[in-house]
């Protein structure tokens, strides 16, 4: 990877960010209580059998998405009050997208992580559901977007790869022949072309634009 290009996004060459999740049913339905705390950067696990037990740990980021949020008319997931913690889609791309928005733009490789257990929100921060729009479509929108409001004559050329590491195995999720959920999902949401949002089907022009244009990088 190269270094950065220097802007205020990106001052170092590696962001960390933690996201805090909601419940999801099954949690919801055995009654769990949320062991996370977070104080501006630094979040707190507590040991929910023992109170002197507890564990900090600091990171370039951290987004409170586990409660505080209403789903709005469009099916959007957004602070529930105007200022509210809760960290909607946007919120993240504007601290972790745009920086690398930029640098992509200036010519810059960029490599986006996300790790984390299975259900722990991976899919949703990098790819998104349905009207709530994650990493990498927004990425590629304004990409693209900007390629197309360029007053010159340059040629731009993209290269983008899609990769899952799962059990040490390297999946890559827009070839054809991977089985994987997240192959398949990652595959089908650009293949297609299409993202659902509320009812409607909406072409989405960065998603066939990536097939289009984008040269793999292998
Ligand atoms: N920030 C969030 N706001 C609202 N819902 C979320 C958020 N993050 C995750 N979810 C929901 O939690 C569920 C699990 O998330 P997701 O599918 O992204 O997990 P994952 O880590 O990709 O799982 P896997 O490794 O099994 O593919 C999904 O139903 C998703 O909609």
């Amino acid at each position: 990877m190269r270094a950065k290009a220097p802007n205020k996004h990106s001052n170092d060459c590696v962001k960390v960010a933690v996201r805090v999740r909601p419940f999801n049913k099954r949690e919801m339905d055995a009654g769990s209580r949320c062991i996370i705390s977070m104080v501006s950067t630094s979040i707190s696990i507590q040991d929910p059998r023992d109170s002197q037990n507890q564990r900090s740990f600091s990171f370039d980021y951290t987004y409170w998405s586990h409660s505080g949020f209403i789903r709005d008319y469009s099916g959007l997931y957004v602070p529930e009050e105007l200022g509210g913690r809760y960290a909607d889609q946007d919120r993240v791309f504007q601290d972790l997208g745009q920086g690398i928005l930029e640098n992509a733009l200036q010519g810059y490789n960029s490599t986006l992580l996300a790790y984390g257990q299975t259900g722990s929100g991976k899919s949703y921060s990098m790819m998104g559901y349905g009207p709530n729009k994650g990493l990498v479509p927004k990425l590629c929108d304004r990409l693209f977007q900007a390629f197309g409001e360029t007053q010159d004559s340059r040629q731009c050329q993209v290269f983008f790869s899609m990769l899952e590491i799962y059990n040490e195995q390297v999946v890559d999720l827009l070839s054809r022949g991977s089985r994987t959920p997240g192959g398949l999902r990652v595959r089908e949401e650009l293949q297609r072309g299409f993202y659902v949002e509320g009812l409607r089907k909406i072409p989405c022009e960065s998603a066939k634009q990536v097939l289009k244009n984008v040269k793999r990088t292998q």
